[in-house]
Formats: structure tokens, C-alpha cells, sequence
């Protein structure tokens, strides 16, 4: 399969390290020539000079610039002709339509990627233009595969789930942060306390999936009657915590439907 990438930052590179495989020949290109160094010598990957030839010689092309820059990039594709090509966009908060239009194009996809796909455990969700059929439907997530779970999502849950799967990991370095170094102010060398960290938070989630019990009960079964657990909580509770990160999701998400 011949596939296409039009920006090869975060994401760019998360696609095609991961989607990699010697069945498929890339056809990339970068703003930033040095980002495209490393992939200079590897033989099913060649270098674009235009976005032109990316479109021309890919049947999936994948967009991946930043929300401000995908309208100059669109702009490029609307002058060239739709030859059984299909764009796939990543940027957050472009919908179908708006890329269709500004693409003069009706093989449009959108999906909304993870960093966290790199290791194959990621969940991508994905919707399509409206005259695209149930087969080639069925081929583009099969080309996703790869990046873990992928979800055919309705595009007006599209703001909601970027925030939850594709911010999330950045949401979830900042809580893990937090404890880290709250355990190095109590005395833990950065290191251990980073082990001990991750460990708790990884066994809380397979225990709470294992148990299947809700979230409050183990807080209960830890938390010990007047003891040293019910007192960080309490603590956690009084400064709005909570509320803290509800309001963090809420912005991230009207930011998001601005863009
Ligand atoms: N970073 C993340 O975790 C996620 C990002 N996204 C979306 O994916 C898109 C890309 O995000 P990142 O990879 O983080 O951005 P990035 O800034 O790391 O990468 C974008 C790349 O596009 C290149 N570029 C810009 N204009 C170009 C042009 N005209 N032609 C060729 N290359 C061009 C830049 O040089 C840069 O390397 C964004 O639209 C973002 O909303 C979606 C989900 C998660
Ligand atoms: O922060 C951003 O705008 C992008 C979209 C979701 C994750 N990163």
C-alpha cells in the first residue's frame, strides 16, 4: 500500500514508526527537513519535495500539521485531481465537512490519534465522509490496526473524546508528577518514588478492572476509620481538587470546539 504523511512531528512519527511494514511504502514530507533525517535511509520510506508528490503517488494520505497549518496544506490538494486517494486528517477540531470543502474532496476520514499508539494500546477514533462505503470503510481500519483499538465514532463526540484519549496522557504525566514529587518531599529519592508511583497507579487500575468494583469502595477499603489515607483525601476534597481538574477537562474542551 502506498501511504502518504504530510507532517512528521508527534504524531506523523507515531504513524509512521507504527504503521510501518515492509508491504507499505511511505511517501512523507516536513516543513522541518531535519525531523526526516533519521528516515533518510530506510527503504520504503521516500522523501517528498512536495505535497504534490505525497498526494500523487499515496492512496491514504495523512494529514498531520497543526490545526493552523492545515488550511495552506488543503489548499495545495484542492488543486490536484482525486485519483482513488484518501485524506486522512488527524488535527483536532476539523470536521469532515470543513476538510471537504477546503480540500475540494469526498474521500475525507478523520481520526482522532494517541501518542500512547506508539506501543500498540492506543484507541483512535475514526469517522468518515458520508460517500465513503462500508468495503473501503473496512480497508482504512484495517490499515489502523496497528494502533490498537480503533472506533467508529459520531464526529459531534469528537471534541469530548479528544480531550479524554488524546490529551489524556498529558492529564495523566501531570497527576503522576504530582505524586512523584510529593513522595520526594517526604523523603524518596525521584527515582524510587517514580517506581512506586507508577506501580501503585498501574495495580489500582488492573485491580479495580479484576475486582470490578466502583471507585468509591476502594477508596473505602483503604481508607481506614480516622486513619492517615481518610486525612490526604480530606485534604484533596477541601482544596477543590476535583472540581479543579473537572474545570481542566471543561476548558480543554471549549478550546478544542474553537478550533
Ligand atoms: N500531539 C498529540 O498527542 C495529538 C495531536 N493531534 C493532532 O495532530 C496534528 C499534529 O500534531 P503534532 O504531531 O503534535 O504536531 P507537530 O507540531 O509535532 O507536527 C506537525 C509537523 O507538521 C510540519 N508541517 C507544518 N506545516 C507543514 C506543511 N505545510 N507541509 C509539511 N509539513 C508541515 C511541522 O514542521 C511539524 O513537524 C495536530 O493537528 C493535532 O491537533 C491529535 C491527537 C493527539
Ligand atoms: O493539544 C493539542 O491541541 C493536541 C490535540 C489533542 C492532543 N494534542
Amino acid at each position: 500500500m502506498n501511504i502518504g504523511i504530510i507532517g512528521i512531528g508527534n504524531i506523523g512519527s507515531m504513524l509512521l514508526e507504527t504503521l510501518q511494514n515492509k508491504e507499505h511504502t511511505f511517501h512523507i514530507i516536513n516543513r522541518t527537513r531535519s525531523k526526516l533525517k533519521k528516515y533518510e535511509k530506510i527503504g520504503n520510506i521516500k522523501i517528498c519535495k512536495s505535497i504534490k508528490d505525497v498526494y500523487k503517488n499515496s492512496k491514504y494520505v495523512f494529514v498531520s500539521v497543526k490545526p493552523q497549518h492545515i488550511d495552506e496544506v488543503f489548499k495545495e490538494i484542492s488543486e490536484l485531481e482525486e485519483d482513488g486517494n484518501y485524506i486522512i486528517s488527524t488535527a483536532a477540531g476539523k470536521e469532515i465537512n470543513e476538510i471537504s470543502e477546503k480540500s475540494k474532496k469526498n474521500n475525507v476520514v478523520r481520526i482522532m490519534p494517541t501518542v500512547i499508539s506508539k506501543i500498540g494500546k492506543g484507541v483512535t477514533a475514526i469517522a468518515f465522509h458520508e460517500t465513503i462505503v462500508r468495503d473501503e470503510k473496512k480497508e482504512i481500519i484495517e490499515l489502523l490496526k496497528p494502533l490498537g483499538k480503533v472506533l467508529e465514532l459520531e464526529e459531534e463526540k469528537f471534541d469530548a473524546f479528544t480531550i479524554l484519549n488524546s490529551s489524556g496522557p498529558a492529564f495523566v504525566a501531570f497527576i503522576l508528577e504530582s505524586f512523584i514529587e510529593g513522595a520526594i518531599n517526604i523523603g524518596l529519592h525521584a527515582d524510587t518514588a517514580k517506581d512506586i508511583v507508577l506501580k501503585t497507579f498501574e495495580g489500582s487500575i488492573r485491580f479495580l478492572e479484576k475486582e470490578e468494583i466502583d471507585l468509591s469502595e476502594l477508596k473505602y477499603r483503604v481508607s481506614s476509620p480516622g486513619g492517615v489515607t481518610i486525612k490526604g483525601l480530606y485534604e484533596l476534597e477541601q482544596k477543590g481538587t476535583k472540581g479543579a481538574i473537572m474545570k481542566a477537562v471543561y476548558e480543554s474542551y471549549l478550546k478544542n470546539k474553537e478550533l
